[in-house]
Parts: C-alpha cells; sequence; structure tokens
C-alpha cells in the first residue's frame, strides 16, 4: 500500500508508525467521563497531545464501550462539530471522527476531518454513501451487535477467520460503494463483542490481518483486556497498554489509538531506533 495517504487536505505518513490520541467529548467515555464536555477543554486536550507527537486526533461524540447507551444524530453532531471545527482551525494535525452517524461524517468533513473512524464499518443506513461522497479514507473495524450487548456471550469458532472475514465483506460494500481499498484502514477491534480470549488471541495472530494488504489500525489503550490480566483498573493499565503498544508495533501495525500520547511516542521512537539500525 501506499505509504502516503491522502487525509483531506493533510498526508498520512505510513512508511512509519502513528501514534492517534483519544479525544472524548462525551460524558460517558470510560476514560475521560465527561472532562472534555467543553469545547475549549478539548482543544487543550488536543494541543497537548499533537505537541506530545501524536499527528491524528480521534474526535468521538458516542461512547462505544460496552454498555454505552447510543446518542441521538443531533445530540452528537452538537458534541462533535464546534470540537472538528476548533481543531481544525487552531492545529496542524488529521481530524479523525469517531462516528457511525452520516450526518456527523458529512459535517465533519466539511469542517476539515481528514478521516472517518466507524466503529460499525459504515453498516448505518446512509453511511457508504455519505463515507463515499466525503472522499475521505475510512477505518473499518471488526464489531458484531451493539455496544449495549457486545459483549453478551460472544463465540466464533475461530476470532482470526471472523475478523478477517467480516472486514473482507465490509471492503467489498466500501468498493460498491465507491470507495476503493486505497481509502481503506482496517482494524481488529479489540474489546468489541469480544471476550479476553478472543481479545488475546486476535492479538497473537495480528499479522494474519496483515495480507490483506492494508494498514492496520490497533486500539487497546486502558481497556479491559488489560484489566482482567493485570487485575488493575482503568487509571493503572498505562504499563500493559504500552506493552501492548510495543508488541502492535512488532506484528506490524500503522497506528495506535491512544489515550496516553507521549508515553506512546517513546515506544514508537525506540522501536524506530532500532529499525534503523545495521
Ligand atoms: C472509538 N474506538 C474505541 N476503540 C476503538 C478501536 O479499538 N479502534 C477504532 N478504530 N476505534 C475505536
Amino acid at each position: 500500500h501506499p505509504s502516503r495517504l491522502p487525509c483531506g487536505s493533510r498526508l498520512l505518513d505510513l512508511s512509519r508508525p502513528q501514534v492517534m490520541g483519544i479525544l472524548n467529548v462525551t460524558p460517558d467515555s470510560f476514560s475521560d467521563g465527561g472532562r472534555f464536555t467543553a469545547r475549549d477543554a478539548a482543544l487543550r486536550h488536543a494541543e497537548q497531545m499533537v505537541a506530545a507527537g501524536a499527528t491524528l486526533i480521534d474526535i468521538g461524540g458516542e461512547s462505544t464501550r460496552p454498555g454505552a447507551r447510543s446518542v441521538s444524530p443531533t445530540e452528537e453532531l452538537e458534541r462533535v462539530a464546534p470540537v472538528v471545527d476548533a481543531i481544525a482551525r487552531e492545529l496542524d494535525v488529521i481530524i479523525s471522527v469517531d462516528t457511525s452517524t452520516p450526518a456527523v461524517m458529512r459535517e465533519s468533513a466539511r469542517l476539515g476531518a481528514g478521516l472517518i473512524n466507524d466503529v460499525r464499518s459504515l453498516q448505518r443506513d446512509g453511511a457508504l454513501d455519505a463515507a463515499a461522497d466525503t472522499g475521505l479514507p475510512v477505518c473499518l473495524m471488526h464489531m458484531r451487535g451493539e455496544p449495549g450487548d457486545m459483549q453478551d456471550d460472544p463465540r466464533y469458532p475461530d476470532i482470526v477467520i471472523e475478523v478477517r472475514d467480516f472486514l473482507v465483506e465490509r471492503m467489498a460494500a466500501c468498493a460498491t460503494a465507491g470507495i476503493p481499498a486505497e481509502r481503506i484502514l482496517l482494524d481488529p477491534g479489540f474489546g468489541f463483542a469480544k471476550t479476553l480470549e478472543h481479545n488475546l488471541a486476535l492479538f497473537k495472530r495480528m499479522g494474519e490481518l496483515s495480507d490483506l494488504g492494508r494498514p492496520l489500525l490497533v486500539g487497546v489503550s486502558r481497556k479491559s483486556m488489560i484489566g482482567k490480566v493485570l487485575g488493575h483498573e482503568v487509571g493503572g493499565r498505562l504499563y500493559g497498554s504500552l506493552a501492548l503498544a510495543a508488541l502492535a508495533l512488532a506484528k506490524g501495525a500503522h497506528i495506535l489509538r491512544v489515550h496516553d500520547v507521549a508515553e506512546t511516542v517513546d515506544v514508537v521512537r525506540m522501536i524506530a531506533a532500532v529499525e534503523a539500525a545495521q
């Protein structure tokens, strides 16, 4: 795949790993719980993450953690649009919009977003057309069901085949809608409709998804798979998150979606230093 991915007016350098900072503008996000609902606070947080080395900022107006309740499109747009607008005006960074809602995709693209990050892989009515019309690259992610019920006893014969077949099917749907493979990023969807065992097996075999020929985006930062293994609450999952960040890079991930940007950038830089040696 190309080493430079056009993201609206900006280019994403996929010849080296990139860090995507998480900016939740939702009152119930599992990790920032309402701290960043104010537009200015969100802008300051984004500024800090860019200063720490994030080259993408993922803005989400609807929490997708297990059990999260859904948000109306209007409410989601009211949360997201002002923040996309402010960051597009103030910061030199690629804005990823974390949404499944067509209207939010369209408005965010108009305001300057450079990437669509849809945990539902454009399955909502009108999402494929909206994403196609924006001309932006799209991240497709594996999930079955909805955040409200996805953790109710998910079962698969083989989680890696499940994820790969799902992503292949969604890529085909994208191609039919006019979104070419060159504009697709793929994501295993850690923590979505998966048991701890599913998440660990999928992480171990993540390399098998690389033969789909598209860049991989990985999001495990502070997630329950870390909490379940280490027995730590959200605030105590940094070290586990960094361990998995390093392992994801070793397994071929291109973009890491994280809360702790500065710490993760240090992991990326150390690995880059080793890779650059003779
Ligand atoms: C919004 N969101 C939460 N977790 C995520 C993950 O692992 N990947 C992507 N693409 N988005 C996520």
